[in-house]
């Protein structure tokens, strides 16, 4: 059947989401160009910015306090420093597939995005229609028989965020604990990959993947995306497939 909403709709109402910075992409080595000026980045992440843990019915993100520069990512491509807002997941219907960048072909089983903005711009509204107002750092999640125990807590909130809409307090948390041992990037100017699909993102993606178990993937794919009281519709495949690359670089952190 048609998807009257999907991915390939949504040029409809958003005529930019067939703009020439969309994102996802692929990400493949012939055509990355390694960029020895790339600066490391660095986070600074406050673990009492962190507020409350939701399921908005297409995705779980925890959000953060961004009223001031409290925790922030600096350095790498970005020109100043940009203020954490929310993290969230993209993650499929099975383990083969459910990561939104794709690298050399290979898919992951999710992807993490950590979405800071701009304070140079009076508000997060105002940063999303600017080109420069919006920084995604993206790590891979991939599957192993081994879970990450840093994941756990945002796993253990699962339970009281099952339906769309549910909400839970989610205080004392650093995500920079989930990071992995290399900080080596690809970065490329790109996009939101939901509508509006606003082309605002310096996007900065991490080239080692965080190893979690399948049965960490599986919590997250209990999720459900209807409200409570609503036929019970599983929140799985929140990926949008890979875009045309156009003629934008990627360029790399690392050789
Ligand atoms: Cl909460 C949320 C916010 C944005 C997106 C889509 C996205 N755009 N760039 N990274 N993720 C999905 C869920
Ligand atoms: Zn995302």
């Amino acid at each position: 059947a048609p998807d009257l909403w999907g991915p390939d709709q949504w040029h409809k109402n958003y005529p930019i989401a067939k703009g020439h910075h969309q994102s996802p992409i692929e990400i493949n080595n012939k055509e990355v160009h390694y960029d020895r000026s790339l600066l490391p980045w660095f986070a600074s992440y406050d673990p009492g910015a962190a507020k409350t843990i939701l399921n908005n019915g297409k995705t779980c993100r925890v959000v953060f306090d961004d009223s001031f520069d409290r925790s922030v990512l600096r350095g790498g491509p970005l020109p100043g420093v940009y203020r954490l807002r929310q993290l969230h997941f993209h993650w499929g219907s099975s383990d083969d597939h459910g990561s939104e960048h794709v690298v050399n072909g290979v898919r992951y089983a999710g992807e993490l995005h950590l979405l800071h903005w701009n304070p140079k711009y009076s508000n997060y509204l105002d940063a999303v229609r600017r080109t420069d107002g919006i920084a995604v750092l993206a790590i891979f999640l991939q599957v192993r028989r081994t879970p990450k125990p840093e994941m756990k807590r945002i796993l253990e909130e699962i339970n009281a965020i099952k339906t769309k809409g549910k909400e839970a307090p989610f205080p004392n948390f650093d995500p920079s604990i989930l990071f992995p041992k290399s900080h080596d990037y690809w970065t490329y100017h790109g996009s939101f990959t939901t509508p509006p699909c606003e082309e605002c993102i310096t996007w900065i993606v991490l080239r080692e993947p965080i190893i979690v178990s399948s049965d960490q993937m599986a919590k997250l794919r209990s999720l459900s995306k209807n409200a409570e009281n609503e036929p019970e519709l599983p929140l799985v495949d929140n990926w949008r497939p890979t875009q045309p690359r156009h003629y934008r670089m990627v360029s790399a952190s690392f050789l």
